[in-house]
């Protein structure tokens, strides 16, 4: 599997500026580039890239997104004086032209082409194009909010007229709306755009009521436009794992596109003018590292807003770092998400129940309720205002305005250095099997002394066992040792018995909390049930009949781990949430023998847990079932998952034994609730 990041940049873009007075503009200034590029150099993360010039960008590409007579109108641009250039800014919004800009927002469309040049030919995996100016809200004939040429909208038709792309998911986490991609694909179905915004009911720019949950594309492009609005600020890493886990990767693993754009706006981290939220930069290795196994690994981020440029470089770090497939750090203590947050992610469901099969039986009906504006104004016109009369002429819709108070200095840890062990997968195979390259076969450093050995054989080998097991047992913890101490990053390992196994590593581990993931045929080891740092999630086609603990979690299907659709939905909805919340210090996933969980969707699984625990996964396998062996060790390796393919539609009734362990499980794990706690 093709590996390598692109990173796509030039000093050239950062060669613009504010020429005059304009409060509103003054803070998109060439110095989130620098910075941005500087924090990636300084941390050694540049080097690490193969590193891909920029380009201009043709007017035929430029076409691809825009009207002839905006692109000739912007043309003239690099001859205007200041009036002039002024005078031009005026037909736009929130947005400023300067004699280079033209150029620049040329070589940015170039840049997010050559990186989807690159990407769409394996030269590289994934990669990143930090431009200016940004693009998302640019539409076809005026530029917006800073945007002159929409650089993602451009790449994502580039893409499918060049390299043939059929579905493209835009992912775009600015928190601003990106109406102009959303125009450009209103009745696309070939195009998925997915964005979270602030909002706060339509007052906040760009005020618009399309960018509501209830835009979902028109035509044949109806539910392939995904909005979810913030209603509040200071959204943080709970709500926005929550909308990926419920809301963005159910409906893009349906979707199942085979190239990923990022809309990578940084204004919605922490400390961001424009966001207000509370997000730490962290959280986007974690949202990159969910979107990494979709598309084959073919992930193009590109960046869109970011105004506090501390927190901008700090983001752009630790996504840079995760697409070189670096671990996964360890995501700041995580509930539940917030209950406006709960109410948008719910309204998104709902909405969408009627696109995506993911949601068809989940989400619940969607009661015909107000758009959010006119609740709003519901809510003002009904009773006082806040100024304590009736809060004026509540039909004169007017945004309230957002104070320019003094920011308080915002501050927030700094994210902790995620350090790569030395060798990344090791594996324990009986001395037949052959290790697939690229892994190391596992030995300890020494064998076992004989009181290891007899207690080994006394604890888990009732005596009688030959002395082979007694050294597998050994090497076993040996590695666990090796993985706990960060000295190995993960670890595969076929044994005799997978419970067995299971039983010694839970009690061996140092870690508070073990993560088990028991995918297939029981039971569980009791004694692991019983281990009270161990979160067991069983995902199987039996109805359980042991009690529920909240540690012990069964997740049943009927046609068991063989259904990829419903895995995948149990794996999102459930199982992902659980572990983030849990934080394990280790994942152990199990395949009993007789699993069925298919090639794919193993390897996907393999993948998406190593975003736990600081990638510190030990898969175990049935000894005389080597068929996963290769798929495991490449997901293991930090190799993309191979794209599942469209999903069908998880049945109905295992659907519904999920959401009722949801309703069940949501209080003590409030990361898997998808809406509001019913108003009292
Ligand atoms: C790329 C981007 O999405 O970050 N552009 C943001 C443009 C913001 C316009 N100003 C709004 C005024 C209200 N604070
Ligand atoms: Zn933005």
């Amino acid at each position: 599997m093709k590996m390598g990041t692109a990173l796509i940049y030039d000093e050239e873009m950062t060669k613009y500026k504010l020429l005059w007075v304009d409060p509103v503009c003054k803070i998109e200034v060439p110095e989130r580039l620098i910075v941005s590029y500087e924090a990636l150099v300084k941390s050694g993360l540049a080097d690490r890239c193969v590193s891909i010039p920029v380009r201009e960008a043709t007017d035929a590409e430029i076409l691809l997104a825009h009207s002839e007579e905006y692109l000739e109108a912007v043309k003239k641009t690099p001859f205007m004086h200041l009036e002039e250039l002024m005078t031009f800014t005026q037909k736009y919004g929130d947005v400023y032209f300067h004699p280079n800009i033209y150029h620049c927002a040329k070589l940015a469309v170039g840049a997010t082409l050559q990186l989807v040049d690159n990407v769409m030919t394996g030269k590289v995996r994934n990669g990143m194009a930090l431009v200016r100016p940004p693009g998302h809200h640019s539409q076809s004939s005026a530029a917006n909010g800073f945007c002159v040429f929409n650089n993602v909208a451009i790449a994502a038709q580039y893409a499918k007229k060049h390299h043939k792309a059929k579905r493209v998911l835009i992912v775009d986490w600015d928190v601003h709306h990106g109406q102009g991609v959303q125009y450009c694909f209103e009745d696309d179905p070939s195009v998925l755009y997915f964005s979270w915004h602030r909002y706060e009911h339509q007052s906040f720019w760009p005020n618009l009521r399309e960018s509501d949950f209830d835009s979902v594309g028109s035509g044949k492009g109806a539910g392939f436009n995904v909005n979810v609005p913030w209603n509040k600020v200071g959204m943080g890493n709970s709500d926005y794992l929550a909308v990926f886990f419920h809301v963005l990767l159910p409906v893009a693993y349906e979707f199942s596109p085979d190239l990923v754009f990022i809309c990578a706006g940084f204004d919605s981290a922490i400390g961001d003018p424009e966001g207000h939220m509370s997000a730490t930069p962290d959280i986007f290795a974690h949202l990159t590292h969910l979107l990494m196994n979709l598309a084959d690994g073919k992930v193009c981020a590109v960046l869109e807003g970011g105004y506090n440029l501390t927190s901008l470089a700090q983001s752009v770090c630790q996504t840079v770092q995760t697409l070189l497939g670096d671990p996964a750090p360890r995501p700041a203590q995580l509930g539940g998400a917030c209950e406006s947050a709960l109410e948008s992610i719910h309204s998104a469901r709902a909405i969408h129940k009627k696109y995506w099969s993911c949601l068809q039986h989940a989400a619940a009906p969607f009661p015909e309720e107000p758009s959010s504006k006119n609740r709003r104004l519901a809510q003002q016109g009904g009773s006082q205002g806040p100024e304590g009369d009736a809060g004026g002429d509540a039909q004169k819709e007017e945004p309230e305005k957002v104070e320019e108070k003094e920011e308080e200095e915002i501050v927030w840890p700094e994210p902790l250095r995620r350090v790569a062990p030395s060798l990344r997968s090791a594996l324990l195979l009986p001395d037949a099997v052959e290790c697939p390259d690229g892994c190391a076969r596992f030995s300890p450093a020494h064998g076992p002394g004989p009181l290891e050995r007899a207690r080994l054989r006394k604890s888990y080998l009732k005596e009688s066992e030959d002395e082979a097991s007694v050294t597998l047992l050994y090497n076993l913890t040996a590695l666990l040792g090796q993985m706990e101490k960060n000295e190995i990053r993960n670890g595969l390992a076929l044994v005799p018995d997978v419970s067995m196994a299971a039983t010694l590593l839970t009690s061996a581990s140092l870690s508070k909390r073990v993560l088990l993931v028991w995918m297939g045929e029981g039971p569980v080891p009791a004694q692991i049930i019983e281990d009270e740092k161990t979160l067991v999630v069983h995902i199987d086609s039996m109805e359980p009949h042991e009690a529920q603990s909240k540690y012990y979690i069964p997740i049943t299907l009927k046609k068991g781990c063989g259904d990829t659709a419903g895995v995948v939905q149990a794996v999102l909805g459930l199982l992902l949430p659980l572990g983030y919340q849990y934080e394990p210090g280790l994942v152990l996933l199990a395949r009993p023998p007789g699993c069925q969980v298919k090639g794919g969707l193993w390897q996907q699984l393999t993948c998406l847990l190593q975003g736990l625990a600081l990638g510190h996964t030990l898969v175990l396998l049935q000894e005389n079932e080597t068929a996963p062996v290769g798929i495991t060790a490449s997901g293991l390796l930090g190799n993309a998952a191979l794209s599942l393919g469209p999903l069908v539609a998880p049945g109905p009734e295992d659907v519904g034994s999920f959401e009722g362990l949801r309703l069940r499980l949501q209080t003590d794990w409030p990361l898997l609730q998808t809406t509001a706690p019913e108003k009292r």
